[in-house]
Protein backbone atom coordinates (compact mmCIF):
# COMPACT_ATOMS: atom_id res chain seq x y z
CA UNK A 1 0.00 0.00 0.00
CA UNK A 2 1.06 3.37 -1.00
CA UNK A 3 2.06 5.75 1.93
CA UNK A 4 -0.01 8.51 -0.21
CA UNK A 5 -2.24 8.48 -2.93
CA UNK A 6 -3.68 10.98 -4.49
CA UNK A 7 -6.42 10.47 -7.15
CA UNK A 8 -8.35 13.65 -9.48
CA UNK A 9 -7.27 16.29 -7.32
CA UNK A 10 -8.49 19.96 -8.09
CA UNK A 11 -9.53 23.00 -6.85
CA UNK A 12 -10.47 26.53 -8.25
CA UNK A 13 -9.98 29.89 -7.24
CA UNK A 14 -12.86 31.98 -8.12
CA UNK A 15 -12.51 31.12 -12.29
CA UNK A 16 -9.09 29.90 -11.88
CA UNK A 17 -8.63 26.12 -12.27
CA UNK A 18 -5.25 26.36 -9.75
CA UNK A 19 -4.89 22.63 -9.64
CA UNK A 20 -6.40 20.19 -12.15
CA UNK A 21 -6.55 16.41 -11.96
CA UNK A 22 -3.55 16.43 -10.25
CA UNK A 23 -2.55 12.24 -9.23
CA UNK A 24 0.36 11.51 -7.02
CA UNK A 25 1.16 7.92 -5.41
CA UNK A 26 4.25 7.88 -2.43
CA UNK A 27 5.77 4.84 -1.35
CA UNK A 28 6.71 4.41 2.21
CA UNK A 29 10.37 5.55 2.88
CA UNK A 30 10.54 7.57 -0.61
CA UNK A 31 11.80 11.01 -1.50
CA UNK A 32 9.91 12.48 -4.07
CA UNK A 33 9.97 16.10 -5.23
CA UNK A 34 7.00 18.11 -6.50
CA UNK A 35 8.71 20.96 -9.22
CA UNK A 36 7.24 23.26 -11.71
CA UNK A 37 7.23 27.09 -12.61
CA UNK A 38 6.37 29.57 -10.49
CA UNK A 39 2.82 29.64 -10.22
CA UNK A 40 1.99 26.38 -11.51
CA UNK A 41 0.27 24.98 -8.40
CA UNK A 42 2.48 23.40 -6.13
CA UNK A 43 1.71 25.04 -2.74
CA UNK A 44 -1.59 24.90 -3.59
CA UNK A 45 -1.39 20.89 -3.77
CA UNK A 46 0.67 21.22 -0.17
CA UNK A 47 -2.01 23.14 1.10
CA UNK A 48 -4.99 20.73 0.20
CA UNK A 49 -2.52 17.39 1.18
CA UNK A 50 -2.63 19.35 4.66
CA UNK A 51 -6.27 20.70 5.00
CA UNK A 52 -5.84 24.94 3.85
CA UNK A 53 -7.95 24.40 1.29
CA UNK A 54 -10.61 22.07 0.95
CA UNK A 55 -10.49 20.31 -3.09
CA UNK A 56 -13.35 20.51 -4.72
CA UNK A 57 -12.62 17.23 -6.71
CA UNK A 58 -10.44 13.55 -6.36
CA UNK A 59 -9.04 12.15 -2.96
CA UNK A 60 -6.25 12.11 -0.64
CA UNK A 61 -5.37 8.76 1.32
CA UNK A 62 -2.77 8.85 3.95
CA UNK A 63 -1.67 4.96 4.66
CA UNK A 64 -5.08 3.91 3.77
CA UNK A 65 -7.04 6.48 6.12
CA UNK A 66 -9.19 8.74 3.22
CA UNK A 67 -8.29 12.43 4.92
CA UNK A 68 -9.88 14.16 1.85
CA UNK A 69 -11.14 17.63 3.12
CA UNK A 70 -10.54 17.20 6.41
CA UNK A 71 -9.17 20.15 9.01
CA UNK A 72 -5.42 20.90 9.61
CA UNK A 73 -5.36 19.50 13.10
CA UNK A 74 -7.08 16.35 12.16
CA UNK A 75 -4.73 15.63 9.14
CA UNK A 76 -1.73 16.71 11.27
CA UNK A 77 -2.56 13.85 13.92
CA UNK A 78 -3.43 11.48 11.10
CA UNK A 79 0.14 12.07 10.39
CA UNK A 80 0.94 14.68 7.84
CA UNK A 81 3.32 17.48 8.89
CA UNK A 82 5.09 20.23 7.19
CA UNK A 83 7.71 22.96 6.63
CA UNK A 84 6.51 26.46 5.22
CA UNK A 85 8.39 28.42 2.33
CA UNK A 86 8.79 31.36 4.97
CA UNK A 87 9.91 30.31 7.90
CA UNK A 88 6.97 30.00 10.60
CA UNK A 89 9.00 29.50 14.27
CA UNK A 90 7.61 31.09 17.46
CA UNK A 91 10.44 33.23 17.31
CA UNK A 92 10.10 34.74 20.51
CA UNK A 93 10.14 30.80 22.29
CA UNK A 94 12.96 29.13 22.99
CA UNK A 95 14.55 26.70 20.95
CA UNK A 96 13.32 23.56 22.95
CA UNK A 97 9.91 24.99 23.69
CA UNK A 98 9.77 25.32 19.69
CA UNK A 99 10.17 21.38 19.42
CA UNK A 100 7.92 20.92 22.57
CA UNK A 101 4.69 22.53 20.67
CA UNK A 102 4.93 19.60 18.20
CA UNK A 103 5.00 16.94 20.69
CA UNK A 104 1.81 18.34 22.20
CA UNK A 105 0.15 15.88 19.70
CA UNK A 106 1.16 12.71 21.88
CA UNK A 107 1.26 14.55 25.15
CA UNK A 108 -1.40 15.55 27.06
CA UNK A 109 -2.39 16.62 30.45
CA UNK A 110 -5.87 18.31 30.60
CA UNK A 111 -6.06 22.00 31.59
CA UNK A 112 -7.07 21.53 35.31
CA UNK A 113 -3.80 19.17 35.39
CA UNK A 114 -1.61 22.48 34.07
CA UNK A 115 -3.02 24.82 36.20
CA UNK A 116 -2.73 23.12 39.50
CA UNK A 117 -0.21 21.87 38.69
CA UNK A 118 -0.99 18.22 39.77
CA UNK A 119 1.85 15.11 39.10
CA UNK A 120 0.79 14.18 35.90
CA UNK A 121 1.86 17.81 34.86
CA UNK A 122 5.30 17.71 35.90
CA UNK A 123 5.63 13.71 34.74
CA UNK A 124 4.74 15.01 31.18
CA UNK A 125 6.58 18.07 30.89
CA UNK A 126 9.59 15.83 31.68
CA UNK A 127 8.91 13.68 29.25
CA UNK A 128 8.47 15.95 26.69
CA UNK A 129 12.17 18.24 27.60
CA UNK A 130 13.58 14.82 27.25
CA UNK A 131 12.17 14.18 23.85
CA UNK A 132 12.27 17.61 22.77
CA UNK A 133 16.17 17.25 24.14
CA UNK A 134 16.94 14.38 22.21
CA UNK A 135 15.67 15.56 18.90
CA UNK A 136 17.25 18.72 19.29
CA UNK A 137 20.62 16.48 19.63
CA UNK A 138 19.82 14.41 16.00
CA UNK A 139 20.10 17.88 14.76
CA UNK A 140 22.90 19.28 16.88
CA UNK A 141 21.02 22.23 18.27
CA UNK A 142 21.17 20.69 22.15
CA UNK A 143 23.70 23.51 22.70
CA UNK A 144 21.22 25.99 21.71
CA UNK A 145 18.39 24.62 23.34
CA UNK A 146 17.65 28.07 25.18
CA UNK A 147 18.26 30.30 22.68
CA UNK A 148 15.06 32.46 21.61
CA UNK A 149 14.79 30.80 17.98
CA UNK A 150 15.01 34.11 16.33
CA UNK A 151 18.38 34.05 17.38
CA UNK A 152 19.32 30.53 15.62
CA UNK A 153 21.05 31.50 12.03
CA UNK A 154 18.68 31.00 8.70
CA UNK A 155 20.69 27.58 8.32
CA UNK A 156 19.53 26.29 12.03
CA UNK A 157 15.67 27.84 11.65
CA UNK A 158 15.63 25.37 8.82
CA UNK A 159 17.05 22.89 11.11
CA UNK A 160 14.48 23.90 13.95
CA UNK A 161 11.43 23.67 11.57
CA UNK A 162 12.48 20.27 10.51
CA UNK A 163 12.50 18.94 14.08
CA UNK A 164 9.34 20.87 15.08
CA UNK A 165 7.58 18.87 12.38
CA UNK A 166 9.16 15.76 13.37
CA UNK A 167 8.30 15.90 16.93
CA UNK A 168 4.65 15.24 15.63
CA UNK A 169 5.31 12.29 14.62
CA UNK A 170 4.58 12.44 11.16
CA UNK A 171 4.24 8.99 8.53
CA UNK A 172 4.93 11.67 6.01
CA UNK A 173 6.82 14.90 6.08
CA UNK A 174 5.92 17.78 3.14
CA UNK A 175 8.82 20.32 3.00
CA UNK A 176 7.84 23.85 1.10
CA UNK A 177 10.94 25.25 -0.63
CA UNK A 178 13.69 24.25 2.27
CA UNK A 179 16.21 25.60 0.04
CA UNK A 180 14.89 28.87 -0.42
CA UNK A 181 17.28 31.78 0.61
CA UNK A 182 19.99 29.32 1.38
CA UNK A 183 23.58 29.80 0.35
CA UNK A 184 25.24 26.92 -1.60
CA UNK A 185 27.06 25.65 1.95
CA UNK A 186 23.58 25.69 3.59
CA UNK A 187 21.92 23.68 1.07
CA UNK A 188 24.65 21.07 1.00
CA UNK A 189 24.38 20.37 4.44
CA UNK A 190 20.69 20.59 4.04
CA UNK A 191 20.67 18.04 1.30
CA UNK A 192 22.93 16.10 4.18
CA UNK A 193 20.18 16.62 7.12
CA UNK A 194 16.85 15.72 4.61
CA UNK A 195 18.86 12.41 3.82
CA UNK A 196 19.25 11.66 7.35
CA UNK A 197 15.94 12.74 8.73
CA UNK A 198 14.18 9.72 5.64
CA UNK A 199 17.05 7.23 7.06
CA UNK A 200 16.71 7.62 10.59
CA UNK A 201 13.43 8.20 11.11
CA UNK A 202 12.51 6.04 8.37
CA UNK A 203 10.47 8.65 6.80
CA UNK A 204 8.49 9.69 3.76
CA UNK A 205 9.31 12.94 2.08
CA UNK A 206 7.94 15.49 -0.13
CA UNK A 207 8.79 18.56 -0.92
CA UNK A 208 8.64 21.01 -3.31
CA UNK A 209 11.73 22.90 -4.49
CA UNK A 210 13.11 25.57 -7.51
CA UNK A 211 16.97 24.32 -6.69
CA UNK A 212 17.78 21.92 -9.29
CA UNK A 213 20.86 20.80 -7.56
CA UNK A 214 18.91 19.66 -4.63
CA UNK A 215 15.92 17.95 -6.45
CA UNK A 216 18.74 16.05 -8.53
CA UNK A 217 21.05 15.42 -5.81
CA UNK A 218 18.07 13.96 -3.04
CA UNK A 219 14.59 13.31 -4.78
CA UNK A 220 14.27 9.48 -6.24
CA UNK A 221 10.81 10.62 -8.25
CA UNK A 222 9.22 13.90 -9.57
CA UNK A 223 6.32 15.21 -10.40
CA UNK A 224 6.01 18.04 -12.51
CA UNK A 225 3.20 20.66 -12.05
CA UNK A 226 2.70 22.98 -14.79
CA UNK A 227 -0.64 25.54 -15.10
CA UNK A 228 -1.88 23.10 -12.23
CA UNK A 229 -2.00 20.01 -14.18
CA UNK A 230 0.74 17.30 -14.27
CA UNK A 231 3.35 17.60 -16.97
CA UNK A 232 5.10 13.95 -15.93
CA UNK A 233 6.20 12.06 -13.64
CA UNK A 234 8.41 9.51 -12.98
CA UNK A 235 12.31 8.31 -12.16
CA UNK A 236 14.07 11.74 -10.97
CA UNK A 237 16.46 11.69 -14.15
CA UNK A 238 14.02 10.33 -16.62
CA UNK A 239 11.72 13.35 -15.62
CA UNK A 240 14.97 16.10 -15.88
CA UNK A 241 15.52 14.53 -19.45
CA UNK A 242 12.23 15.04 -20.87
CA UNK A 243 11.29 17.55 -23.48
CA UNK A 244 8.54 18.64 -22.30
CA UNK A 245 10.15 19.25 -19.40
CA UNK A 246 12.79 21.06 -20.46
CA UNK A 247 10.70 23.43 -22.75
CA UNK A 248 7.82 23.80 -19.96
CA UNK A 249 10.63 24.20 -16.58
CA UNK A 250 14.16 23.92 -16.76
CA UNK A 251 14.75 25.51 -20.63
CA UNK A 252 13.20 28.78 -18.73
N1 LIG B 1 -6.20 31.58 -1.97
C1 LIG B 1 -6.06 31.83 -3.28
N2 LIG B 1 -6.94 32.63 -3.93
C2 LIG B 1 -6.81 32.88 -5.24
N3 LIG B 1 -5.84 32.37 -6.03
C3 LIG B 1 -4.93 31.57 -5.44
C4 LIG B 1 -4.99 31.25 -4.05
N4 LIG B 1 -3.94 30.42 -3.74
C5 LIG B 1 -3.27 30.24 -4.89
N5 LIG B 1 -3.86 30.92 -5.92
C6 LIG B 1 -3.44 30.93 -7.32
O1 LIG B 1 -3.25 29.60 -7.74
C7 LIG B 1 -2.16 29.50 -8.63
C8 LIG B 1 -1.13 28.51 -8.08
O2 LIG B 1 -0.43 29.11 -7.00
P1 LIG B 1 0.64 28.34 -6.10
O3 LIG B 1 1.06 29.27 -5.01
O4 LIG B 1 0.09 27.03 -5.69
O5 LIG B 1 1.82 28.13 -7.13
P2 LIG B 1 3.29 27.54 -6.86
O6 LIG B 1 3.52 26.51 -7.90
O7 LIG B 1 3.42 27.12 -5.44
O8 LIG B 1 4.19 28.81 -7.15
P3 LIG B 1 5.63 29.27 -6.54
O9 LIG B 1 6.65 28.35 -7.11
O10 LIG B 1 5.77 30.67 -7.07
O11 LIG B 1 5.53 29.20 -5.05
C9 LIG B 1 -1.60 30.90 -8.81
O12 LIG B 1 -2.15 31.45 -9.97
C10 LIG B 1 -2.09 31.60 -7.56
O13 LIG B 1 -2.23 32.98 -7.79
Amino acid sequence: MAMLEVKNLGISFGGLRAVDGFEMQIEKGQLYGLIGPNGAGKTTVFNMLTGVYKPDDGSIVLDGKDITGKKTIDINKAGIARTFQNIRLFKDQSVLDNVKVGLHNHHTYSTLTGILRLPKYFKVEAEMNKKAMELLKVFDLEDEADYLASNLPYGKQRKLEIARALATEPKLLLLDEPAAGMNPNETKELMDTIRFVRDEFDMTILLIEHDMKLVSGICEKLTVLNFGQVLASGNTSDVLNNPQVIKAYLGE
